[in-house]
């Protein structure tokens, strides 16, 4: 459920027919927070309507900001169109028409490719735009993107979410922000209609740095948990009892108390796809590496993952983790 409520003005020079498009918010307020009068940019693109850039754009839709689309597999972008949005048929046709586009892509060779790739972002961008990328790369890749942004004259601004398709559904997720500090005022008022915090950190690569720290720390999180089911399990103890314990104590976590009941019942729902947090342990991996710095209850994380992607599970929720661990025993006791 959104928790923001949002006041429109009606601008007049538009009929009634195209109101909703042309709304602009001039205030919103969410429980407890402060309320701001900042305008958001008029013009808004969204490249990459996945598990998350769909109730991103969503929630911008709703909010009445004039919003423009494109994804690799266009039906994605239909349920937008009903609601309002308008399609292009390239990244580069979004950014020329918007003054700000928003990406939200796989990976690092994704976030490349529709930024800087034949009619690419970049391509339609110029002075006076911006470009936001929320996907979670690695800092290298952030900063090709970045350079290739500012070449076209337009402002870059990495800004990863933390946060899953639930809080990304909620307007709950929390930016990661790093580069230019120009953009990072102006899309404020953006973030705070998809997001409940906002972090901005420094140059490009600290806010791809942050996220992937933090997802280093959920993939671990997630394996343990999942060797802490089945050992509760082969000793005897009920599993969901585990769950409740857990919930209780100093090491309680939202992601045990809504994963650990379907894990239990061996079903992943996908929130979170699995290849997704290997991708991030192999970056996190590559950025401990950048700085010398050991990380090996991580790096047996990911190869936990690896198994879990060779038994077909990349698309399913990375909870969908804990069959490697099941696959693991099988293959001890037959031996
Ligand atoms: N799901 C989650 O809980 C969270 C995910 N993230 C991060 O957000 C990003 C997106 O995740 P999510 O929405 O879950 O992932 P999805 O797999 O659902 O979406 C990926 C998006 O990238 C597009 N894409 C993939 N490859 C290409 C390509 N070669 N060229 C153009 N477009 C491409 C897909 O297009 P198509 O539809 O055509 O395949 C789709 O729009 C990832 O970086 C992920 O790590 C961050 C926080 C939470
Ligand atoms: O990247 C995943 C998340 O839940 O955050």
């Amino acid at each position: 459920m959104l928790k923001k409520s949002f006041v429109f003005q009606r601008l007049p020079m538009f009929s009634s027919h195209s109101l909703k498009r042309f709304s602009v918010p001039i205030s919103y307020a969410s429980p407890g927070a402060q309320v701001t009068t900042e305008q958001p940019p008029s013009r808004v693109g969204f490249l990459g309507i996945g598990i998350m850039g769909s109730p991103m754009a969503h929630n911008l839709l709703k909010a009445g900001i004039d919003l423009t689309v494109w994804n690799r597999t266009k039906t994605k972008c239909d349920p937008l169109i009903t609601l309002g949005a308008k399609y292009k048929a390239s990244p580069e046709e979004v950014a020329a028409s918007c003054d700000i586009t928003f990406a939200m892509l796989a990976d690092p060779q994704s976030a490349v490719d529709v930024a800087c790739g034949k009619h690419g972002a970049a391509n339609g961008l110029g002075p006076g735009k911006g470009y936001v990328d929320v996907s979670t790369v690695d800092g290298d890749t952030s900063k090709l993107i970045s350079g290739r942004i500012k070449s076209s004259g337009a402002s870059f601004l990495e800004a990863p979410v933390s946060g899953s398709k639930k809080p990304a559904e909620d307007g709950q997720l929390i930016f990661l922000t790093a580069g230019d500090r120009n953009l990072y005022e102006t899309v404020g008022p953006l973030l705070d209609i998809m997001g409940k915090s906002k972090f901005y950190l420094g140059d490009v690569g600290q806010g791809a740095a942050m996220k992937l720290v933090v997802n280093m720390i959920m993939g671990s999180m997630m394996a343990s948990f999942s060797e802490g089911l089945l050992l509760s399990e082969k000793v005897g103890l009920d599993p969901n009892v585990l769950v409740k314990v857990v919930s209780q104590g100093a090491i309680s976590a939202p992601m045990y108390s809504t994963k650990g009941p379907s894990m239990i019942q061996s079903n992943y729902p996908t929130a979170f796809p699995l290849k997704h947090q290997q991708k991030d342990l192999r970056l996190a991996l590559g950025l401990a590496e950048s700085v010398s710095q050991p990380i090996p209850i991580a790096a047996a994380a990911n190869e936990l993952y690896k198994v879990a992607k060779s038994q077909g599970l990349s698309d399913h929720d990375f909870s969908a983790v804990i069959e490697a661990l099941k696959s693991k025993f099988q293959h001890s006791e037959n031996q």
